[in-house]
């Protein structure tokens, strides 16, 4: 990947079976895509590169080793993660737990639910976890639920985003949400570089 000095590179990496997931993960690169000099992946974790329960795409990993920020996305199955976006964790082990390659990367996380309560919260919290356990820096939503003029956040979730399908579609106050919250992990990414450089 050719890199330039004042882009930064986010991807948000996900599994989706139905496209809800999917459709969430979109607006998260509409909104980071909306911050001059951010560059974009989106990666779908799929079902034929795992291999007896663990993922084995290696070129994910090389491109998320790129990054400046990951945004993890997953349907919450069962109260979690799905097994397909578990396997995908599990594969992460090696030199990037032991040596922290990831460290002082943004991390964030993405779910949604069938449920406005499913057990969400669950999904993120495995996420933020796994987040923390290679050294990265968790982003939180920072929209005070009942409080925003366009009713963002209406599911109340801080820890990431969360998301309720209506219909087939995802709710439509969901989808904003997660693009303004693409915006802004763009621009904290830009912000934690300047400072970082300084
Ligand atoms: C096996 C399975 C387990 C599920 N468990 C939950 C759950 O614990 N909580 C919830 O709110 N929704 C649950 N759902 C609903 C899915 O999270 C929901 O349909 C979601 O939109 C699917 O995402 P996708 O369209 O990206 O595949 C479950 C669905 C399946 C198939």
């Amino acid at each position: 990947m050719n890199t330039t000095k004042n882009e930064r590179y986010i991807a948000i990496v996900y599994f989706s079976a139905n496209g809800t997931t999917a459709a969430m993960a979109g607006q998260v690169a509409e909104g980071a895509g909306q911050v001059d000099g951010t560059r974009v992946r989106q990666i779908a974790i799929q079902g034929k590169d795992i291999v007896e329960g663990r993922y084995r795409n290696p070129e994910t990993y090389r491109v998320l080793d790129q990054m400046d920020a990951i945004v993890f996305g997953s349907p919450t199955y069962m109260g979690g993660p799905a097994a397909q976006f578990k396997a995908f964790a599990d594969g992460i082990s090696g030199p990037r737990y032991s040596e922290q390659l990831w460290r002082g990367k943004l991390a964030a996380g993405l779910t949604i639910g069938g449920c406005p309560n499913g057990d969400q919260s669950a999904s993120l919290s495995y996420m933020s976890i796994m987040a923390s356990q290679l050294g990265m820096i968790w982003m939180n939503l920072d929209v005070a639920c009942g409080h925003h003029p366009d009713g963002l956040n209406r599911l109340g979730s801080h820890l990431g985003l969360t998301a309720q399908p209506d219909g087939t579609d995802v709710n439509a106050l969901d989808l904003d949400t997660a693009c303004y919250f693409g915006q802004q992990l763009a621009e904290t990414v830009h912000r934690f570089k300047r400072v970082s450089e300084w």
